[in-house]
């Protein structure tokens, strides 16, 4: 302490070894030694003085050495001062005072000097012994202090030998931490107990029963598997729960999740189980999942044992006497908004109902459950736009009447300059007001279905005989113009703008509650098919909470925003935040959108 008190900073004085001489000593030592005032050399950084490691450079320094040569000319110079052996001051007379304080220090230099130097501080191994027994197993004794912490490894017997082994070792856990205990090391004892032929439920036992410290006595494994995988991310496709999974090998080791969250993959040494953490994370300790292939083999054996469901409608609707496109043409403040004609909304909307091949619905993707059947994890990277590069297509999804439309007409129009809707295409003849490009781009039968052949559709449909779409040329030309796109899509559209050309930031507009909307809505008024539009009823708002639940239970996982329209004043703050997230913030997205693959 007293060390570590004088030290201060390199280059400082020295003062704490003389000041313990006393003033009167102080003043005498530059006249017995020579020495004016001693420097610590120049290191950069401040010195770890900790430990008998510095004690002993300290006392090896040159400077010590000086004062220890001025010990050895006060010696030979006044012999009768010092016992000639053990380097001890003798002389206590009252004639030797002002020399007092410089003999206690020589003293308690050299004799530290003495100790340290004559200590080895490096473990004491013991010997090897000469003859070793060809069958003899290195052991290894492993203490861990147990906390409230899980030790963060699991256990198996084998059925053969019925010897006990750890199965694996948890990443950032209390074994993996210490370093000691691996996968495959054979445990032979546990606090003294030999183990081998228990059921690892008993080892458990003796686990928990002990206190403080746990000792093993392990015979560790001869070829350890090296996790050499690269960091990955991964957003869920699927929800997974260990406790409901049989198969896991550790229940309590496993770690749950939620479609769309996102996972940092730790560790995949094994092929069926691998290791991850939830982000963002606070815990060190990783949890168990299943692998790619285990968790599509779960999910197919699951989408078999379902009993068969066809798509349910989202909303139903009044067959015929639908009104010609109307009220939704936007030319506001002689501004044209394009891509809210009711006929395009209403052959959206309809993909949902069954069974009306006529009036079907298209994407150029398969639907989200086919997909996240075959990657139940998409590899994420973390990804900021290059304020050079395109904006990022922004698509809103909803349930039908939860104010997706009122929403973006209102952000295009307080800024046009910057947000711009695509304008879509359709067969149907245009009206003598309308104008190509303007409100529809009006192409022929024989072109459309060219397009939609080619892929050229990120959603279409038919409505009354004529095709109605959006392309993705109507979106780039918008996005090449330095705009931010902003359109809403059916949910099985999500797919077919989740590209790397696209880049599409996934905002979903969810429904307050019933009671809020009965409030918010009293002036709002829906779309049907049959009247035009008319005040919300009762059963719209359950309508509308029931297509909720069923759109984020199947698309959750692509949402990158979540906001709840209940204010349309706030809603449209919310909305302009989003949007400027999505442009300017780094958000995790597709790992193929960055790095393109062949497939993609
Ligand atoms: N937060 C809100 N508060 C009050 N009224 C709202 C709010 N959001 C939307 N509305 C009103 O609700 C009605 C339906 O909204 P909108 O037409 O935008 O629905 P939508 O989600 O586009 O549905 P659809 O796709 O079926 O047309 C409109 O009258 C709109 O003005």
């Amino acid at each position: 302490a007293e060390l570590r008190g004088s030290l201060g900073q390199p280059g400082s004085r020295l003062d704490m070894p003389l000041s313990v001489l006393g003033r009167d000593a102080t003043a005498h030592l530059p006249r017995i030694t020579g020495i004016e005032r001693i420097t610590l050399p120049s290191r950069p950084g401040r010195y770890d003085i900790n430990g008998a490691e510095l004690l002993y450079s300290l006392l090896n320094a040159p400077w010590l050495q000086s004062l220890l040569k001025v010990s050895l000319d006060l010696e030979w110079r006044f012999p009768k001062l010092f016992c000639p052996r053990e380097h001890q001051i003798m002389v206590n007379s009252s004639e030797d005072q002002p020399w007092r304080g410089v003999r206690k220090l020589l003293q308690a230099l050299i004799s530290a000097h003495d100790t340290v130097a004559q200590k080895d501080y490096d473990p004491v191994l013991p010997p090897i012994p000469e003859h070793l027994p060809d069958d003899e197993e290195a052991m290894r004794i492993v203490c861990l202090v147990k906390n409230k912490q899980p030790l963060g490894a699991t256990i198996k017997r084998s059925d053969l030998t019925g010897e006990i082994f750890v199965a694996r070792v948890i990443h950032g856990g209390l074994a993996d931490r210490s370093g000691l205990l691996h996968a495959g090391d054979r445990i032979m004892e546990v606090n003294g107990y030999p183990v081998d032929g228990l059921e690892p439920e008993q080892v458990i036992e003796i686990l928990a029963r002990s206190h403080g410290t746990l000792m093993f006595k392990v015979v560790p494994i001869t070829d350890r598997p090296v996790n050499n995988h690269t960091m990955m991310y991964v957003r869920t496709m699927a929800d997974y729960s260990p406790q409901q999974d049989p198969a896991i090998p550790c229940a309590e080791a496993g770690m749950g999740f939620r479609k769309g969250d996102v996972l940092e993959i730790v560790d995949q040494t094994d092929a069926l189980w691998w290791q991850a953490k939830k982000l963002p994370s606070t815990s060190a300790c990783a949890g168990l999942i299943p692998s790619t292939n285990m968790l599509r083999r779960k999910q197919r054996e699951f989408w078999w044992s379902q009993p068969y469901q066809p798509h349910t409608c989202i909303k139903t609707y009044e067959e015929a006497f639908e009104s010609e496109e109307g009220e939704f043409g936007g030319n506001v403040d002689g501004i044209y908004l394009p891509g809210f004609r009711r006929s395009l909304r209403l052959c959206r909307r309809r993909s949902h109902s069954t069974g009306s091949s006529q009036q079907s619905c298209h994407t150029r993707c398969p639907s989200s459950c086919y997909s996240a059947l075959n990657n139940p994890y998409e590899e994420v990277v973390r990804y900021q736009r290059n304020p050079q590069d395109a904006h990022r297509l922004v698509a809103l999804v909803g349930p039908s009447g939860v104010g997706v439309n009122e929403l973006r007409r209102r952000l295009i129009q307080s800024n046009p300059g910057t947000f711009q809707g695509a304008v879509p295409h359709t067969t149907r003849a245009a009206k003598s007001c309308e104008e190509s490009g303007r409100e529809y781009h009006f192409i022929n039968r024989e072109l459309f279905e060219n397009m939609v052949y080619n892929n050229r559709f990120l959603e279409y449909g038919e409505y009354r005989g004529h095709y109605y779409g959006t392309s993705l040329d109507a979106v780039k030309d918008i996005l090449n113009s330095g705009r931010i796109c902003l359109i809403d899509i059916e949910p099985h559209a999500i797919q077919s703008v989740r590209t790397h050309e696209l880049k599409a930031y996934i905002i979903y507009v969810k429904p307050p509650t019933i009671d809020r909307m009965r409030t918010t809505r009293q002036n709002a008024q829906v779309t049907t098919n049959y009247y035009a539009t008319r005040p919300f009823k009762e059963e719209d708002f359950l309508e509308m909470e029931e297509a909720a639940r069923k759109l984020e239970s199947h698309y959750c996982q692509y949402f990158d925003y979540i906001m709840v329209n209940n204010e349309l004043q706030d809603s449209c703050v919310q909305l302009l935040t989003a949007m400027r997230k999505a442009q300017d913030e780094p958000q995790w997205v597709p790992a193929n959108w960055i790095r393109p693959t062949e497939e993609s």
